[in-house]
């Protein structure tokens, strides 16, 4: 059953899950929902095999199998999400919105009810009927303030998973980060070539700076590590709101122009180039400066045809032309 893009089909699926777990009386937690939900959804043969063998051997289910279900079929934070976080909040909501139904519902009647006693109050022959109102107004008051507590307690239970998801996609964002620049890492940059689209023009700058092994060597790790620091916040300065920056390893970094042709790219380049050489860095313990940075830049374009791969391999060979020109300047392949 497909329950990804159908909503009624997901909210039912849902509902028949908060059914099997009770009828196992375990706890409908998110990783319970979670294999529950795409045991009864029939998503993963696998994983329907596992459970209906562990029910047909034990004649029941626990939590502590389902956990080491969960373990063996669903593992990253993708899954995570979009398979027991997104489901869960769903019902959640749903079912927080009958439970607000129900206390409407029971507000009315309390209403209505309190309208029969004012007229009954009136009524002398009516007085048997007293103890009975009364009765059906403490029971009526009971299941409302019962409903009450349940529904603050899933909204809770809403806040954390609304929490879990915000912490999952921090979790998500910074494995795209590169940790020393905070610039896009490889993995960010595949995740953030998949956004362009096939059909335009796009380009990309390959920047690489000059005699960098001088600098570690003259100076430290540490001192380095700041150095490609900076320059990873000049690159970042001069970005569009549509360009991304990526830290490729070591001392080099790709640019990529989302629209924009290999013209534009070159000007961006020189722009960039220009920004790092007039950076005057000191170095905190001597309070000496360093001697002046350049990079070189190598630019290809990107075309419908391309792939990215090219792109990149093009945008190598201009920047190993840069090197041998002379470095600190960009060529355009
Ligand atoms: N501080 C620091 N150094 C790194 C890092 N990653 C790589 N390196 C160093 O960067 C240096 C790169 O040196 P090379 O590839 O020879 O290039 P280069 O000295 O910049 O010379 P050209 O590119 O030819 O101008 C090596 O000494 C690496 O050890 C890093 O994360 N931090």
């Amino acid at each position: 059953m497909n329950t990804q893009d159908n909503y009624p089909c997901a909210v039912k699926v849902s509902e028949q899950t908060i059914k099997f777990l009770s009828q196992y009386e375990v706890a409908p937690t998110p990783i319970n929902f979670s294999v529950i939900y795409h045991y009864l959804s029939k998503s993963n043969e696998l994983l329907n095999q596992y459970i209906d063998e562990y029910i047909s051997w034990h004649g029941s289910l626990d939590a502590v199998f389902i956990e080491s279900a969960f373990l063996e079929f669903f593992s990253t934070t993708d899954q995570l999400e979009r398979s027991l976080l997104t489901p869960f909040e769903q019902t959640l909501s749903s079912t927080m919105e009958k439970l607000q139904t129900q206390v409407d519902n029971g507000n009315e009647i309390a209403s209505n009810l309190q309208r029969a006693d004012n007229v009954l109050a009136k009524s002398t022959r009516q007085a048997s009927f007293k103890p009975v109102l009364k009765f059906i107004n403490a029971t009526l008051a009971h299941s409302q303030h019962q409903h009450q507590e349940l529904n603050k307690e899933l909204a809770e239970t809403y806040q954390q998973v609304k929490q879990l998801k915000s912490q999952l996609k921090a979790s998500r964002d910074e494995a795209m980060l590169d940790a020393l620049t905070g610039l896009y890492n490889r993995r960010g940059c595949d995740e953030k070539l998949k956004e362009l689209s096939k059909e335009s023009t796009h380009a990309s700058c390959l920047i690489d700076i000059d005699h960098f092994k001088n600098i570690n060597d003259s100076f430290g790790h540490a001192v380095g590590d700041q150095v490609i620091q900076k320059v990873a916040a000049t690159i970042k300065e001069h970005l569009s709101s549509t360009d991304f920056a990526v830290r490729q390893g070591g001392e080099e970094f790709i640019v990529v122009l989302a629209n924009q042709t290999k013209k534009d790219a070159k000007s961006f380049a020189e722009t960039i180039r220009i920004a790092i050489t007039k950076l005057r860095l000191k170095q905190k313990k001597t309070n000496a400066y360093l001697p002046p940075i350049s990079v070189s830049v190598g630019v290809a374009e990107y075309q419908e045809s391309s792939t990215w791969k090219s792109v990149f391999e093009k945008a190598d060979s201009a920047l190993y032309q840069a090197k041998n020109a002379g470095r600190n300047c960009c060529i355009v392949m």
